[in-house]
């Protein structure tokens, strides 16, 4: 009956995390993606330093670009105050479909919004249409060509304010190179490279944090 990979990781959740448990869903999706089938969630490793970058930054309003099936969006809600926003992009209906039941499951669905669409499409519309002032986090997981493209597309939508924190996965694999060449040498940002590892796997990948200095 599961024909996508997502509807098994989704199944294999409803089967064996606990409803209303985070913790959960985190631990049974890494268990089934590093032992049954590979799937490009953040992963354990690099969750924790996104856990701890959270942590830090205490934020009120968050994005996420690239929803897939919840997972980060599960990790960063778990650990926010009640009372904050937290909007996903997703892309792809399929992923946005599996992400909000597997959100739901962990009880977080009244903290998140997931948002259908392209992120160029979207971005534009979150001062007017869904009442966002700025943006105190944004976590970066989506088509890495458009790292680049939707970071100076949150400026020009004066959506960061100093201290903003703009964190991205993959910088290393699959790679942004474009985003990594622009935030560190555009003079905007305060840069902080995080070496970790790809999700579920031994290869070396890592996290990029980009302050803005507003
Ligand atoms: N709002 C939006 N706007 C535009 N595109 C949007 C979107 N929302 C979604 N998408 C569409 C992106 C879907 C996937 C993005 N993530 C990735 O492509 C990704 C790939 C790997 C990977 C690594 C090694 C390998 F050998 C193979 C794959 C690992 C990761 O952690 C990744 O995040
Ligand atoms: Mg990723």
């Amino acid at each position: 009956l599961c024909q996508t990979k997502e509807q098994r990781i989704l199944d294999f959740v409803l089967k064996n995390a606990v409803r209303g448990d985070p913790q959960s869903v985190i631990d049974n999706i890494d268990k089934y993606c590093s032992q049954r089938e590979w799937s490009m969630n953040v992963g354990n490793e690099k969750g924790i330093i996104l856990d701890n970058v959270v942590k830090e930054s205490n934020p009120s309003t968050i994005l996420e670009l690239g929803t897939y099936c919840g997972y980060s969006a599960v990790r960063i809600c778990r650990l926010l105050k009640p009372g904050v926003r937290f909007f996903t992009v997703e892309f792809n209906p399929a992923y946005a479909a599996v992400a909000k039941q597997i959100i739901e499951f962990a009880g977080l669905i009244d903290k998140v919004q997931v948002l259908e669409g392209s992120t160029g499409d979207i971005i534009p519309q979150l001062k007017k249409k869904y009442e966002v002032d700025t943006l105190d986090f944004v976590f970066v997981d989506h088509w890495k060509d458009k790292y680049k493209p939707d970071t100076q597309l949150l400026e020009k939508c004066n959506l960061l304010r100093k201290g903003s924190v703009v964190l991205a996965d993959n910088v290393i694999v699959p790679g942004a190179p474009d985003f990594l060449e622009y935030v560190r040498n555009c003079g905007k940002y305060d840069c902080t490279n995080f070496p970790s590892f790809l999700e579920y796997m031994d290869e070396k990948d890592a996290l990029e944090k980009a302050v803005f200095r507003g």
